[in-house]
């Protein structure tokens, strides 16, 4: 099976606070972007990607791939008002039979994790990497006081990439934009039409860089993968 992935960079960064976007923000000397981009050229069982930008953006993000020598970018498009447009943007751009889903923003992915969410998706129809949750989840009355606590073994916390038919994924996407359903991921818009998605047991490491705490995180977690003494 033919497998391209949308990687979605045109987010604003607003819980960063940083004077520039997050994809284009130095992690161990490499952009986040960079970083993201190379476990897909990694990975061999991806043939293309198209890269999500915000507009303006375009020619920051093909100066990064030209610095590194990225290969498989065919393409660098803008993006939409919310992460769901940028996903279906980029899926409109590909012609591949599979899709992998991926936020730039994610830069700690591995070319392994990609792969197993692609040989998931092969076997089950979509796949979505996820890790289980550690702590205690309690659902909100929304008044400041708890109404439940879900039970632990069955709480996963979802990251990219996701894996998915890309035919199969633009219709759900159609179809919750007719709906009116907005999705923080695209595994939603297959469950809410009673799809299987199956999961992949990912790594911690895997983490979204969202807030300013995450970026001396991520260094200190790239920096254990490459078997350097942290220093503490
Ligand atoms: N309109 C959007 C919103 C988000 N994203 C992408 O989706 C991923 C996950 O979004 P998030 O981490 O929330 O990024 P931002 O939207 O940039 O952050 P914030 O919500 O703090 O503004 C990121 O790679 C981001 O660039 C996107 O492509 N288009
Ligand atoms: C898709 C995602 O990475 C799963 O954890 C996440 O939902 C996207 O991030 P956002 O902060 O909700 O935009």
């Amino acid at each position: 099976m033919e497998w391209g992935a949308v990687i979605v960079a045109a987010g604003r960064g607003t819980r960063m606070g940083a004077a520039d976007n997050k994809p284009y923000l130095k992690l161990a000397g490499r952009s986040v972007l960079a970083h993201t981009l190379e476990a897909f050229e990694l990975c061999s069982s991806v043939s293309r990607v198209v890269l999500v930008v915000s507009s303006g953006e375009q020619k920051k993000a093909a100066e990064i791939i030209g610095q590194e020598g990225y290969r498989k970018v065919g393409m660098i498009i803008p993006g939409g008002a919310e992460r769901q447009d940028s996903v279906y943007a980029g899926l409109s751009a590909l012609e591949t039979e599979g899709v992998l889903v991926h936020d730039a923003a994610r830069p700690l992915v591995t070319a392994a994790q990609i792969q197993a969410c692609c040989l998931a998706a092969e076997e089950h129809g979509a796949s979505a990497l996820a890790v289980p949750v550690k702590d205690t989840i309690k659902v909100s009355d929304g008044n400041g006081f708890i109404l439940a606590t879900p039970e632990r073994k069955t709480l996963w916390s979802v990251q990219t990439p996701q894996a998915f038919w890309r035919l199969e994924l633009m219709q759900a996407h159609r179809q919750a934009q007719e709906e009116g359903a907005a999705a923080t991921d695209d595994a939603m818009l297959l469950e809410r039409l009673g799809r299987k998605v199956a999961i992949v047991e990912g790594d911690y490491a895997n983490i979204k860089i969202t807030t300013p705490e995450d970026l001396p995180i991520a260094e200190l977690l790239l920096a254990r993968r490459h078997g350097e003494e942290i220093p503490l």
